[in-house]
């Protein structure tokens, strides 16, 4: 039996290593997701993010590192291990002729202490279609569905691979709440997403992966400092037109502006967006990012 004691991380990931021949898709790795966080695996396509989040679920052999998932080696996965965790994959699985409740009925069988489908169902919002067949599912109902499955074991620790592409902005926003509700019952969760704004909603946390590195730690607010970052005040003077000056003390800068000349017209105060620093981050050299 495994110990898996309260207060470990649901996650401990050590110079993580995956090659396939000579490409080396994980390169060195270290990570930690608390247990009760919303962790997010932030890369460009073909960064790494799905070779470690299957090597993280049992689904796939490291290369070297060590990994501990819920107080087990994925590497040596058990039945009892397994039932612990959700996985929500990129791809749809194939689905039958059997109704939204049948199916996860059939496949809350599977598991010790299922939550109950009906309150799945509704907990997805696929409360409308619980009597539909699942393959007449529309692409983002389909989607709610393949979340239904990864939570119906009542998942400690549930994986979510790029969720809500594909979904409208309406559904992104359902889910997104729905992963808030999960999160606030105290399950771990695990995100990859290209998705900015995703990540600025539900992470409590997050890593920036490319080339098989992680290139920057932290959370949506700090990532790499664009807290304390300069602002760049903009403003449109009547003599010189548009004008712009990078600051650290925005509010001092503006405050001079305004003692000079009245209320500057168009004036605009722009700090770092997440996705200005990770866009700044993907185009900086791996050795020069700060960790
Ligand atoms: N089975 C495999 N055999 C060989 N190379 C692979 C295999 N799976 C992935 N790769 C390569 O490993 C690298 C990382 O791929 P991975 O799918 O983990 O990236 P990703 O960050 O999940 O990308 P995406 O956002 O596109 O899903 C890529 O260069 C990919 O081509």
């Amino acid at each position: 039996m495994s110990s898996d004691p309260g207060n470990a991380p649901a996650v401990v990931v050590r110079d993580l290593h995956k090659h396939y021949g000579p490409r080396r898709a994980v390169d060195g790795i270290s990570f930690e997701v608390p247990t009760g966080q919303v962790f997010a695996l932030l890369g460009p396509n073909g960064a790494g993010k799905s070779t470690t989040v299957e090597v993280l679920e049992g689904y796939r052999a490291r290369t070297s590192g060590e990994v501990v998932v819920l107080g087990t080696d994925p590497g040596r996965p058990t039945p009892a291990w397994r039932s612990r965790i959700g996985i929500v994959a990129q791809s749809t699985k194939d689905l039958t002729d059997l109704t939204v409740l049948e199916v996860l009925q059939q496949f809350a069988a599977f598991y010790p202490d299922p939550r109950p489908p009906e309150a799945v169902v509704d907990l997805v919002g696929l409360a409308d279609d619980a009597r539909t067949r699942a393959g007449a599912l529309s692409g983002g109902r389909r989607r709610r569905l393949d979340v239904a499955l990864g939570i119906i074991g009542d998942p400690d620790l549930l994986f979510l691979d790029e969720p809500t592409t594909g979904f409208d902005p309406e559904a992104r926003r359902e889910f997104w709440t729905l992963v808030q509700r999960l999160a606030a019952e105290g399950t771990t969760i695990l995100l990859t997403t290209h998705y900015l704004d995703e990540v600025e909603v539900l992470a409590d946390a997050l890593a920036v992966i490319d080339h098989g590195r992680i290139v920057a730690t932290g959370t949506p607010a700090t990532l790499a400092g664009r807290d304390t970052a300069p602002a760049t005040v903009r403003w449109r003077d009547p003599d010189r037109g548009w004008r712009s000056e990078r600051t650290a003390e925005p509010a001092a800068f503006v405050a001079r502006l305004h003692a000079g000349g009245g209320e500057p017209d168009g004036l605009t105060v722009h700090r770092p967006t997440l996705e200005d620093t990770y866009l700044e981050l993907l185009r900086t050299p791996a050795a020069e990012v700060t960790r």
